[in-house]
């Protein structure tokens, strides 16, 4: 894993923005990071639990740390937060910085099994791995077992795809203008061709066996979730979204699979937000929600939903 590079500190909301960098295992590449840490360990002995910010596409994990204003409701709760890059930077594969919605910037949160970029394109082990164990080690104050997901656009797409794939190893899960089906969008479908081959062969019979693509397609992973585990997913897309009103999200697709499978309201929320666009105006006006929602998982504030169920058990009060 190697060591940690505090590149800077910057005070933010009363906490402390920290810009790293370390020499990743999973893509073999330097990775940037930043984390913010509230103002102090709130309940000490008890660990700050830790959001984890995926970002979209073109991004860094600069972006929202700049402009996306989680770190206010982050210091009330005394969450800390960290955004990771959207791929590795720098890897030497070629063509990776041809397009800007695929290889640089475009890491799509999957593991790459197709040549070149199996080597590299490690987004997957990064986040569920490298990341929590990189923390675990270097900043004792943060409770890695306590974690949830939260992403933009393509990082939409790999808060709730990662999501799905554990089911109750995170604790909630939220997402703005998602990249819901990408299986069925032209992001999705060229990124998983680059990254996992061509498509699979459709067939009228649904496979028993989820192909590479599809186990990584949030709209397909929910149909198999398993009912008697914690379901909590936060969804926000605006409807002025010209990549929502392209077919790029297909957040309807999701919905109606969640409802399929028995999942309603109270586990799976899904808010079309009127005239918002694509961009951090759009997240940057809901974060407070999402942290909100967040909070209630990861701090068991001891919320009761409507359908009766008991998120988050008591660790501590706000
Ligand atoms: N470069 C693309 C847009 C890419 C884009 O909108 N990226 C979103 C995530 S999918 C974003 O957050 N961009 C960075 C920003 O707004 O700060 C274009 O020109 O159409």
């Amino acid at each position: 894993m190697g060591g940690l590079t505090v590149t800077s500190s910057i005070k933010s909301f009363g906490g402390t923005l920290h810009k790293l960098s370390h020499d990743s295992t999973s893509t073999g590449t330097k990775m940037a990071l930043n984390l913010f840490i509230p103002p102090a360990p709130p309940r000490e002995p008890i660990k700050m639990p830790l959001l984890v910010y995926l970002s979209g596409l073109t991004c860094t994990g600069d972006n929202c740390a700049e402009k996306g204003f989680i770190q206010p409701h982050a210091v009330k709760y005394g969450i800390a937060v960290a955004y990771p890059d959207t791929s590795p930077r720098g890897a030497g594969v070629e063509g990776e910085d041809k397009d800007w919605d695929f290889g640089t910037g475009a890491g799509f949160y999957i593991d790459a099994t197709n040549p070149p970029y199996d080597k590299n394109y490690k987004m997957y082990t990064y986040i569920t791995k490298e990341l929590p164990a990189l923390l675990k080690e270097h900043y004792q104050e943060i409770d890695t077992e306590r974690v949830s997901l939260m992403g933009h656009s393509m990082g939409g797409h790999g808060a709730m795809s990662i999501y799905l794939k554990n089911p109750g190893k995170y604790l909630s899960c939220s997402a703005f203008a998602p990249i819901a089906n990408p299986v069925a969008c032209p992001w999705g479908q060229k990124a998983f061709t680059g990254y996992f081959g061509p498509p699979p062969p459709t067939s009228s019979v649904e496979s028993p066996t989820p192909s590479i693509w599809q186990q990584h397609d949030s709209t397909h992973l929910i149909k198999s979730y398993p009912q008697d585990t914690p379901m909590a997913i936060k969804i926000d897309v605006g409807t002025a979204d010209k990549f929502y009103q392209d077919g790029q999200l297909l957040v309807e697709n999701f919905e109606k699979a969640a409802r399929e499978a028995k999942w309603g309201e109270a586990y799976v929320e899904v808010k079309k937000r009127d005239g918002y666009d694509h961009s951090y105006y759009f997240v940057s006006s809901f974060v407070k929600d999402h942290v909100d929602f967040h909070a209630t998982f990861l701090l068991g504030v001891g919320q009761r939903r409507p359908d009766g169920l008991v998120v988050g058990e008591g660790a501590y009060q706000v």
